[in-house]
């Protein structure tokens, strides 16, 4: 069974392939090592409340791994970043 495993790579490429695909929380391992660690090579951008990585995948497609900094965040803003 697939449905309740923790979602790998290839998960993600299809969540970004297509909309349909219902999306998945993510592990953070997945996020650090598509991040090469969220290490400073990979900084795109920061802003108020996180700091934006590039993540490579296997497959080579490129996405933003935004890594919220303010651990205070209260829910409402959580959401709101959510929104972006
Ligand atoms: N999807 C993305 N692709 C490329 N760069 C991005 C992406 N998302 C964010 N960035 C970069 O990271 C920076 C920080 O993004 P973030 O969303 O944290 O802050 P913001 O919306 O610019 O500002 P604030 O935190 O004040 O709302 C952006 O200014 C941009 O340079």
């Amino acid at each position: 069974m697939h449905r309740h495993t923790t979602p790998t790579q290839s998960d993600l490429e299809c969540m970004l392939r297509d909309e349909k695909v219902e999306p998945k929380a993510l592990p953070l391992s997945l996020l650090e090592d598509i991040s090469n660690g969220f290490s400073d090579e990979r900084e795109i951008g920061r802003g108020g409340y996180a700091v934006v990585y590039k993540g490579m995948l296997e497959n080579g497609a490129i996405v933003a791994v935004k890594r919220l900094s303010n651990t205070h965040m209260c829910e409402k803003e959580f959401q709101r970043e959510l929104n972006v």
